[in-house]
């Protein structure tokens, strides 16, 4: 029940308006809380062991059940995968989701313009958070088709007088693959190599550039590694030539100040499940002076300015602006906890386990994603003994290509290297006592999977295994 978690963390916390960033987190107020908590205490049980669900009758809660004692889920350390939904998002969410129902798109009855004044108030959240105005907002469904809409939908405008885009090896799969299906279309694609830090360098950018090239694709946080790409030199090189500039901040927004006139950004992605907010919504903000033009991925209605047809899903967008509201207000906050927190791990696992290596540039980069390499361990049996922590490692053995990470292989990781790595997921509702719980097990395990490897064996008896010629078998 997903609901327990996700109120476990904040219900327990007390809220303060505390200037001065501590690692406490804070309680926060709102119908989801407070009936767990309530409910709770009456049944003399923990708030993890409530089971409640919303009641549409009066749009509070009903206790549903109590879990079994011992049923505990694994700590979440995944939050690049997903983050939990903010209490107070699915607090602004409910009443579109029962009496206030009206179409958005509705123009002749008050059903309509109370939904629609509910759509326009996130939009104006949204586009406060980056700097943009509120007409230049466009609903979809997730980061995913943000950056579908923008690299096929400029690529194909522009298509006979510009051919060309540039975009970077470590992109998330769904730039890649719109991409690749571009390619397959007759443009001509880019892919620009990383440093060992992760970043691209601007003399790369700025040789790959054509007089035919349309658009820059470049992410703004990584989703494995963290690293932040050089966002303002990228976007004043790209409107000098004249070039659109598009990033994939789905792992950006709300955790590093964006400011799309400042850094020159044309085109924008934005998910709703990575800060807060629910899944299956998103935006794309396209720029209005200069215009960019763009063309549409689904037709229809005409809604969103004929960009993105279809009926907006008010409440999933209302929760999307509300993260966003409360992402403006609580960044400063929230990412001055995620670092200590961040920092309180990093220095807790390398202080008791030799050979780890920290993947990514450590300054230029969001800490509340740590990616590890573990020597002489292997990944997923790392993972696998970690079952009491929700993680990521940076391989795909959870995919179906079981393979090491291509990012990580972009950075020049030796394929061991890749395989060894992990990835931890800093968020909000992330805790000290987590953290400490993380480091404790990470250290015993690493520990124990070493002891059992004949590779470690041989480097504690000071043996050079790179310089070690294997026998071939034929
Ligand atoms: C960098 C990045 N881009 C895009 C996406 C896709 O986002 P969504 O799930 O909203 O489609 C993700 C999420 O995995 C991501 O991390
Ligand atoms: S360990 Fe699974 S892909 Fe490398």
């Amino acid at each position: 029940m997903s609901f327990a978690r996700l109120i476990q963390g904040p219900a327990r916390m007390l809220r303060s308006a505390r200037p001065s960033p501590s690692i406490t987190p804070r309680f926060i107020l709102s119908p989801a809380a407070t009936a767990f908590h309530t409910t709770a205490k009456r049944l003399q049980a923990t708030e993890t062991q409530v089971l409640i669900t919303p009641s549409t009758e009066s749009l509070g809660f009903e206790v549903t059940g109590i879990k079994d004692a011992g049923n505990t889920r694994p700590i979440y350390m995944d939050m690049q995968a997903t983050s939990p939904t903010d209490p107070r998002v699915l607090d602004a969410m409910l009443p579109y989701m029962t009496e206030l129902y009206g179409n958005p798109h509705s123009r002749t009855h008050s059903y309509g313009w109370e939904t629609e004044k509910g759509v326009d108030k996130a939009r104006e959240d949204i586009a406060k958070l980056i700097g943009a105005d509120s007409k230049e907002i466009v609903f979809t469904s997730g980061a995913t088709e943000s950056n579908n809409l923008s690299i096929k939908g400029v690529a194909r405008f522009y298509k006979g007088k510009k051919n060309h885009i540039i975009t970077t090896q470590t992109e998330h799969k769904c730039v890649l693959d719109s991409c690749r299906v571009l390619s397959d279309e007759g443009f001509d694609v880019t892919y620009l190599p990383v440093g060992k830090n992760g970043l691209i360098s601007m003399d790369d950018l700025k040789a790959a550039v054509r007089p035919d090239t349309a658009l820059v694709s470049v992410m703004a946080v990584n989703n494995e590694i963290g690293v932040i790409q050089p966002l303002e030199e990228i976007g004043a090189f790209c409107r000098s030539k004249k070039i659109f500039f598009h990033t994939d901040a789905a792992q950006a927004i709300g955790k590093i100040p964006i400011d799309v006139n400042k850094m020159n950004i044309d085109l924008l992605s934005i998910s709703g499940h990575k800060i807060y907010g629910p899944k299956g919504v998103g935006a794309l903000y396209v720029r209005r002076r200069p215009r960019v033009r763009l063309l549409p991925l689904m037709t229809g209605g005409g809604q969103e300015r004929g960009l993105r047809s279809g009926t907006v899903a008010a409440p999933l967008v209302v929760g999307l602006g509300e993260a966003c509201r409360i992402a403006a207000e609580e960044m400063t906050y929230d990412h001055e906890r995620v670092k200590r927190l961040s920092e309180r791990l990093i220095k807790g696992i390398t202080s008791q386990v030799s050979h780890v290596y920290r993947n990514g540039d450590e300054v230029q980069s969001y800490p509340g994603c740590v990616n590890l390499s573990f020597a002489y361990v292997e990944g997923e049996s790392l993972l696998m003994a970690l079952k009491d922590i929700a993680l990521s490692s940076g391989s795909a053995c959870t995919s179906a290509s079981l393979e090491p990470s291509y990012v990580l292989r972009a950075l020049g990781a030796e394929d061991d290297m890749a395989h060894s790595s992990i990835r931890f997921g800093i968020g909000r509702f992330t805790t000290e006592e987590e953290i400490d719980f993380v480091i404790s097990r990470v250290v015993a395990h690493v520990d124990k999977l070493r002891e059992m490897s004949p590779l470690w064996e041989m480097v504690q008896e000071g043996i050079d295994i790179s310089k070690i010629e294997w026998a071939q078998h034929a």
